[in-house]
């Protein structure tokens, strides 16, 4: 399944962390709709070549998300390519974005690339910090955030992203309910079932990240209380 508009889950895999065989296995073969590899700190080629590798052995989805040009590399299913929206400096929301395109642009699948606009929220988090992301506002500038992906840039993800924090539900349903076409992310601190439920009654996707490698087991339980509201 490779329409993100049909996803409900996502388990997002740091090349820079050690996973064990059984695990992977555990969260590749957990129903979810996709494994996004993905990290902000040291994501190297071989990291992110090896982990593409072994996840592929699975017929989950599995998807780039692009943080540095050197660890591009084909043979995923799919390529995400953040902007944050709420950065202040012009080379995390279209600076290093236009020298990869320089780079790869002849080269590019545009089918298989998807720009998922974020808005960081967490001040503590190691991607505010890399991108001096401006953390420091209101709801309605989050709101605002989210109709400007949507209606100005036509993006199809707005990504909510709290990682390592556990985030404001009553934000999270406000910028739900001012998107339509663009697919809403969540990410960030979501460590156990009831949270996974919570936030999913407002995002269309939910992120899980660092609990993987945290407690796989109560990880893992986010999967079924996401999709069980399908059936
Ligand atoms: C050869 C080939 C296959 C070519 C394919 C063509 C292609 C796909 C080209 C891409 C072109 C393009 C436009 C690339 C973009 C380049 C780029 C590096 C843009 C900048 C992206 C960006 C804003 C990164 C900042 C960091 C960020 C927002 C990362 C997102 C993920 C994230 C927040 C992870 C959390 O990190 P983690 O380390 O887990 O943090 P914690 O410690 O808090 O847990
Ligand atoms: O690692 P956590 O806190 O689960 O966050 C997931 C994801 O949004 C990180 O980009
Ligand atoms: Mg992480």
């Amino acid at each position: 399944m490779y329409d993100v508009r049909e996803w409900r889950h996502a388990f997002k895999l740091d090349p820079n962390k050690e996973l064990s065989d059984e695990d992977l296995e555990k969260v590749c073969e957990s129903g979810t709709d996709a494994v996004i590899i993905g990290g902000s700190d040291n994501v190297t080629l071989d990291d992110t070549l090896n982990l593409m590798a072994r996840v592929r052995r699975y017929p989950v989805p599995c998807v780039l998300e692009i943080s540095n040009i050197e660890a591009i590399t084909p043979g995923y299913d799919l390529y995400f390519v953040p902007t944050v929206l709420n950065s202040q400096d012009t080379a995390w929301i279209t600076g290093i974005h236009q020298k990869a395109v320089k780079e790869f642009g002849e080269i590019m699948n545009w089918e298989e690339i998807l720009v998922e606009g974020y808005c960081i929220l967490n001040h503590d988090c190691k991607a505010a910090a890399l991108t001096s992301a401006d953390t420091n506002i209101d709801e309605d500038d989050v709101v605002a955030y989210a109709r400007m992906a949507e209606r100005m840039f036509h993006l199809p993800i707005f990504y909510i992203e709290y990682s390592g924090m556990y985030g404001d539900t009553q934000l999270v349903e406000r910028v739900k309910h001012v998107l339509e076409k663009t697919t809403l992310f969540y990410g960030g601190g979501i460590h156990t079932a009831k949270q996974a439920k919570e936030m999913a009654k407002f995002a269309d996707v939910i992120v899980v990240g660092n609990a993987i490698y945290e407690d796989i087991k109560e990880a893992l339980k986010t999967v079924a209380v996401v999709k069980e509201k399908e059936s």
